[in-house]
């Protein structure tokens, strides 16, 4: 299942219960003046949401995330354009069908998407907008203009990979079993040169984190140097 997806899956499950270059990089065409997408990929259990928290923890105001469309009925208390973009079918089919989305998923029967409008609005309030996809999104959003920033987490060994998701304790043996089968290939995916701009070997976590930290702020201060706004507060 494509990243955004999962995790609202994860939220959906909860809710429902329905159950190498590492150099850094300037943008080889500036297509906006706004802060370049960050997009972290890896498998379930590498520390995808471990990392991002910190980075959210310690930079509040800096990154953000993109709002989802769906096609499922707004709960009470859901805004629209909030919570969600809650969209027709129809509509969404037809957006889809004209591009304008960066990944989509069906859970529950109901149609998930990251829009690329909705990176746009993330980057308008000069925050960096954060993208949690899987190597189809990521395929996918390389071929937009959105000129996003790659980042690959790795973890040490499929079998680390399942002692953390055990420990976590969020899935069914059946979603693990899935959940490892589809990380041989998106290690594959992640590893293989010039796929992204920094692979991020997530051993030990405060090691990882710091590597992370450093990418991400050498290319925000490369992006400001270029003319770039940033909301740093
Ligand atoms: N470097 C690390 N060493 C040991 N445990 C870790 C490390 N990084 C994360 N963890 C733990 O492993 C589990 C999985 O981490 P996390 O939920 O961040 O992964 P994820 O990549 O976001 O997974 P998913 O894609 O399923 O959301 C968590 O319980 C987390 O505390």
């Amino acid at each position: 299942m494509l990243n955004a997806l999962k995790t609202i899956g994860k939220k959906e499950l909860t809710q429902q219960l329905c159950t190498k270059m590492s150099e850094p990089s300037l943008p080889t065409s500036v297509v906006t003046n706004y802060p370049r997408p960050l997009v972290l990929c890896g498998p379930s259990g590498s520390g995808k949401s471990t990392l991002l928290k910190r980075l959210f923890g310690e930079y509040p105001q800096t990154f953000g995330f993109s709002v989802s469309h769906t096609t499922r009925q707004p709960r009470q208390f859901e805004v629209d354009g909030e919570h969600y973009h809650f969209i027709e079918k129809q509509a969404m089919e037809e957006k889809i069908a004209n591009g304008e989305f960066i990944e989509t998923a069906i859970f529950c029967g109901n149609l998930y998407g990251t829009s690329k409008a909705a990176v746009r609005d993330v980057q308008k309030e000069n925050k960096v907008c954060v993208l949690d996809i899987e190597p189809q999104g990521v395929e996918q959003i390389k071929k937009t203009d959105l000129n996003p920033l790659l980042v690959f987490n790795n973890p040490p060994s499929i079998e680390e990979l399942e002692r953390r998701l055990r420990k976590r304790q969020s899935e069914t043996e059946e979603s693990l079993k899935k959940r490892l089968t589809a990380a041989e290939g998106e290690i594959a995916y992640g590893l293989k040169e010039g796929n992204f701009q920094k692979i991020i070997h997530n051993i030990d976590i405060d090691v990882a984190y710091a590597e992370f930290k450093e990418f991400v702020l050498n290319e925000l201060k490369l992006q400001e140097a270029a003319g770039v706004k940033i909301r740093w507060e």
